[in-house]
C-alpha cells in the first residue's frame, strides 16, 4: 500500500488520465487535423500537446499551488495563431473525467481561454536541486503520435532533484502486461480495444500498471522487469527516430552481447514502461550529437518506473541520470536501462562500442 506521496500519486494518475483522453481525441484525427506546427528546433507540436499540458498544469496548480513546474511546451504560438488557439481551447473545454469526484479532485474545468494560455505558460521553471518540481511531457513521442504509433503522457515529481513519483500514460500500448512487444505503427484509428495502460511508481514503493480507461481509475498491480536468463534472447528497444538515438551503434552493441533478435523500435517513454513490465528487456539511447542535451521530461517518469521495477538506469558513462541540474540532463550522455543483474554487462558492451573504455 502506498503511504508516502499518496495524494501526489492519485492526482498525477488522474491528471495523466484526463490529458490522455484529450490526446486520444486528437489521435483519431488525420495528420493535418492534428494542427501540427514546427517549433524553433524544427520538432513538431500539435493541438494535443498544448491541450494536454494545459489540463495537467490546471490540475497541479489546483492541488499543489506552490510547486514549481518544468513543462515542455509554452503558449507563444497560440497567442499569435488564434485559429490554433481556439482548437486547443475547444479540446480543453470539452475534456472531462466521467468520474465526477475525480474531476472535482483535479479542480474541474479551465474557466476560459485566457486562463488556458496563462496555465500553459506556467511550466517555465528552471528546475534544479532544491524543492518540489513537477515535470511534464504532455505528448512524448509527438512524431510517433503523428505517424499513428506509440506516444506517452508523462508526469513526474522531483524533490530536491530526486524522482519521487512517476506516471506514464501510454494510450496505444496493449493493456496486457504480457503482450509481446511490437512496433505498433499505423494502429487502427478509433479502435482502442485492448489498448491503453497507465504505469506509475513511487520511490521505494515499487512500480505498477493498470488499464488507462475513461472511467474510475482501476487498481494498479505490481510490475517487474523480466529476469534475463540468456542474453541472446534479450529484446531491446530503441527510438524509431534515427536522429534521437544512434541505431547503427545499437546494432553493434547488440551483436557484442550476442543478442540475436532485431531491436524493437518504438517512440516515447513507452519503451521504459515496456521494459519495466518485462515485455522488453533493455532500452538504449545513444547520443547522435555531442551538443544535444536530453530533457528531464523525456526521462524522469520512465527512470523511476524502471528502477522501481527492478532495473538500473544510467547514462553511457555509467552515471545515474541527474534530474537536479536544470531543465536538461546536462551532466549525462545517453541512457542505458536494463535489469539490475545484467546492467554492468550491457554497459560494458556500450562503452566498448562507443570507445568510452579507459
Ligand atoms: N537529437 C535528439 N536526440 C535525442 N532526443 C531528441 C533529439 N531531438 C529530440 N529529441 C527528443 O526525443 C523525444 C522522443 O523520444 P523517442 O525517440 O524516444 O520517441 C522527443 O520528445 P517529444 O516527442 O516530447 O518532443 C524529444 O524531446
Ligand atoms: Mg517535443
Ligand atoms: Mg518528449
Ligand atoms: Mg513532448
Amino acid at each position: 500500500m502506498t503511504t508516502l506521496y499518496a495524494r501526489e500519486l492519485e492526482i498525477a494518475l488522474l491528471a495523466v488520465q484526463r490529458a490522455a483522453l484529450l490526446t486520444r481525441r486528437v489521435f483519431r484525427e488525420s495528420a493535418e487535423q492534428k494542427g501540427t506546427v514546427s517549433k524553433d528546433d524544427a520538432s513538431p507540436v500539435t493541438v494535443g500537446d498544448f491541450g494536454a499540458q494545459a489540463l495537467i498544469i490546471s490540475a497541479l496548480r489546483h492541488n499543489f499551488p506552490r510547486d514549481a513546474i518544468v513543462a515542455e511546451e509554452e503558449a507563444s504560438v497560440l497567442r499569435e495563431d488564434t485559429r490554433l488557439r481556439d482548437r486547443v481551447w475547444g479540446l480543453v473545454r470539452d475534456t472531462k473525467l466521467s468520474d465526477i469526484g475525480a474531476e472535482g479532485l483535479l479542480g474541474g474545468a479551465v474557466p476560459d481561454v485566457d486562463s488556458m494560455l496563462h496555465l500553459l505558460d506556467q511550466g517555465q521553471s528552471q528546475g534544479g536541486r532544491i524543492g518540489r518540481v513537477w515535470t511534464i511531457d504532455p505528448i512524448d513521442g509527438t512524431k510517433g503520435f503523428l505517424r499513428g504509433g506509440q506516444y506517452a503522457v508523462a508526469l513526474a515529481l522531483l524533490e530536491d532533484g530526486d524522482v519521487k513519483v512517476g506516471v506514464l500514460g501510454c494510450p496505444n500500448l496493449p493493456v496486457d502486461d504480457s503482450a509481446p512487444l511490437t512496433e505498433n505503427i499505423g494502429l487502427e484509428v478509433g479502435n482502442d480495444k485492448g489498448r491503453g495502460v497507465l504505469f506509475a511508481a513511487v520511490k521505494g514503493e515499487g512500480a505498477t500498471s493498470r488499464p488507462l480507461g475513461t472511467g474510475t481509475l482501476a487498481e494498479g498491480h505490481k510490475i517487474h522487469m523480466k529476469p534475463l536468463i540468456d542474453m541472446k534472447n534479450a529484446c531491446f528497444c530503441e527510438s524509431v527516430e534515427a536522429g534521437h538515438s544512434n541505431q547503427s551503434e545499437a546494432a553493434k552493441i547488440a551483436q557484442k552481447l550476442g543478442i540475436t533478435k532485431p531491436s524493437v523500435r518504438m517512440d516515447s517513454q513507452a519503451k521504459y514502461g515496456s521494459i519495466a513490465r518485462g515485455a522488453g528487456d533493455i532500452y538504449l539511447r545513444l547520443p547522435t550529437s555531442k551538443s544535444y542535451q536530453e530533457k528531464i521530461w523525456d526521462h524522469a517518469a520512465g527512470d523511476l518506473i524502471v528502477r522501481e521495477a527492478g532495473g538500473l538506469v544510467t547514462d553511457t558513462r555509467g552515471n545515474r541520470l541527474d534530474f537536479g541540474v536544470g531543465r536538461t540532463l546536462a551532466s549525462n550522455s545517453g541512457v542505458v536501462a536494463a535489469p539490475s543483474a545484467v546492467h554492468s554487462q550491457v554497459l560494458d558492451a556500450v562503452q566498448e562500442v562507443l570507445g568510452l573504455k579507459k
